[in-house]
């Protein structure tokens, strides 16, 4: 996302303190804990493995097998056995200076022609007039898969215009794009971003979604506009992330893995529900040859949030977004990125830390400073890191799935509610 990147994370432990209302027993979370079918899996390789190799010595995983049963919902083995300095979520890399867009718009060809109502395709004409050419005014982002503008249609609706450097586009990409982006436009729902059309046109490929106002995640919890994000936003946000990852997971019979489930992807709406942005367009960015560059640029860019058996085992499952969402919030409620490489050694890796403190019972230490300590939010707290804890267990059958994640944190927030009435 924007320049405003840093780092952040960590990890859970087991609670005997706190005597708010009764959490989800550890069965609880094993009753779903079975590994689905391998349908949706898929294998990186090439580049992948040697920059994976990496974060694996760097997180080395315990596997703690004795903890896989009903003892692995308390501390069972986890992704943080060392403090390595890893060095977290860095800015993604630049694309080259591309060629003038009126330039590309001068080759006039069936690109130009206006689009068919409905289609999804758009013409290089109705992208230049919705960005006003590429300027640089309405640039609003730059990420792995390319450069962002805010645009808006014919019609007044507000899109994001997403066009990827050269470094991605590849010729042999152009089926996969294509079909990619039209399998992604079917996807509807309310905390994901809409994916409205593309435009692939001589060596240019854009993504055309839903423009959503209000800024990152991550740029909330860094309070980039002066308000801080309240306990009960911050609840509401991590069930509209779950609501989104659970749907992708359970689409039709072809499940949608995310694979990059991080903070800076998910924007929020002026409302403050969360939008998971960017689902499946890591393979668009994949380098033919390698399988792999965007694969490779997020393991850079987003070590933090990355399952450590995807990296031993390089197989994407749905349970590899189960353990970026337990990243996830452990940074939304402590306010910290996955990795913080500049703090002391073992607050390094945040989940790591959070853990810590939670299974010595003193989880409250890891709140957020910007929220208040109170009973309330401590008790959600307590919770959340129980959660986060299964989630990011080292082995993904003993992670819940993300429909179990909903049941969990719809239990918390009801808790929550009670509590403050
Ligand atoms: N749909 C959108 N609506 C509004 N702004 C967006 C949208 N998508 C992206 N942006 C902005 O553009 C920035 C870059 O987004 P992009 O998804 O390309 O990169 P990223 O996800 O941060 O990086 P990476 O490719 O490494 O995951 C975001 O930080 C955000 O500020």
């Amino acid at each position: 996302m924007s320049g405003r990147r840093r780092h952040s994370s960590d990890m859970m432990s087991t609670p005997d303190r706190f005597s708010y209302p009764p959490s989800p027993s550890p069965s609880s979370y094993s009753t779903y804990s079975s590994e689905k079918s391998t349908s949706g899996r898929s294998r990186v390789k090439g580049a992948a493995r040697s920059v994976a190799g990496v974060f694996v010595a760097c997180f080395s995983p315990p596997d703690e097998d004795s903890n896989h049963h009903s003892s692995s919902a308390y501390g069972g083995s986890d992704a943080f056995s060392s403090t390595s300095d890893v060095s977290g979520a860095s800015d993604s890399t630049e694309g080259k200076k591309r060629g003038t867009a009126r330039g590309i718009y001068a080759t006039q060809n069936d690109s130009t022609r206006m689009r068919e109502p409905g289609s999804i395709k758009f013409t290089l004409a109705e992208i230049t007039a919705a960005t006003k050419n590429f300027s640089p005014a309405l640039k609003v982002g730059q990420g792995g898969f390319g450069t962002v503008y805010k645009g808006q249609l014919k019609d007044g609706t507000l899109v994001a215009v997403k066009r990827a450097k050269k470094s991605v586009y590849d010729k042999n990409l152009g089926g996969e794009f294509l079909s990619e982006v039209q399998a992604l436009s079917k996807v509807e729902h309310l905390n994901l971003v809409k994916c409205y059309g593309y435009l692939h046109h001589g060596d240019e490929r854009i993504i055309v979604v839903e423009y959503v106002a209000n800024g990152t995640l991550r740029e909330h919890l860094e309070c980039f506009n002066g308000n801080v994000l309240s306990l009960a936003s911050r609840l509401d946000i991590a069930i509209d992330v779950a609501h989104a990852i659970t749907y992708l997971h359970t689409y039709t019979d072809h499940p949608i893995i995310h694979r990059d489930i991080k903070s800076s992807n998910i924007l929020l709406t002026d409302k403050l529900r969360a939008k998971v942005a960017d689902f499946g367009f890591a393979r668009l960015a994949a380098d033919p040859e390698s399988g792999q560059t965007h694969v490779s640029t997020q393991v850079k860019g987003t070590a933090g949030y990355l399952d450590p058996e995807y990296l031993k085992t390089y197989q994407l499952t749905e349970k590899s977004d189960v353990y970026s969402f337990g990243i996830l919030l452990v940074e939304i409620f402590t306010g910290r990125r996955p990795v913080e490489t500049k703090r002391e050694l073992e607050e390094r890796v945040t989940a790591r830390w959070a853990m810590k403190k939670f299974k010595e019972g003193d989880a409250i230490s890891v709140l957020d400073p910007k929220l208040e300590a109170s009973d309330a939010n401590g008790m959600v707290l307590e919770k959340i890191l129980e959660l986060s804890l299964h989630c990011v267990n080292g082995h993904r059958k003993n992670r819940p799935t993300m429909r179990r994640c909903v049941e969990v944190l719809w239990n918390i927030r009801k808790d929550y509610k009670e509590l403050l009435d």
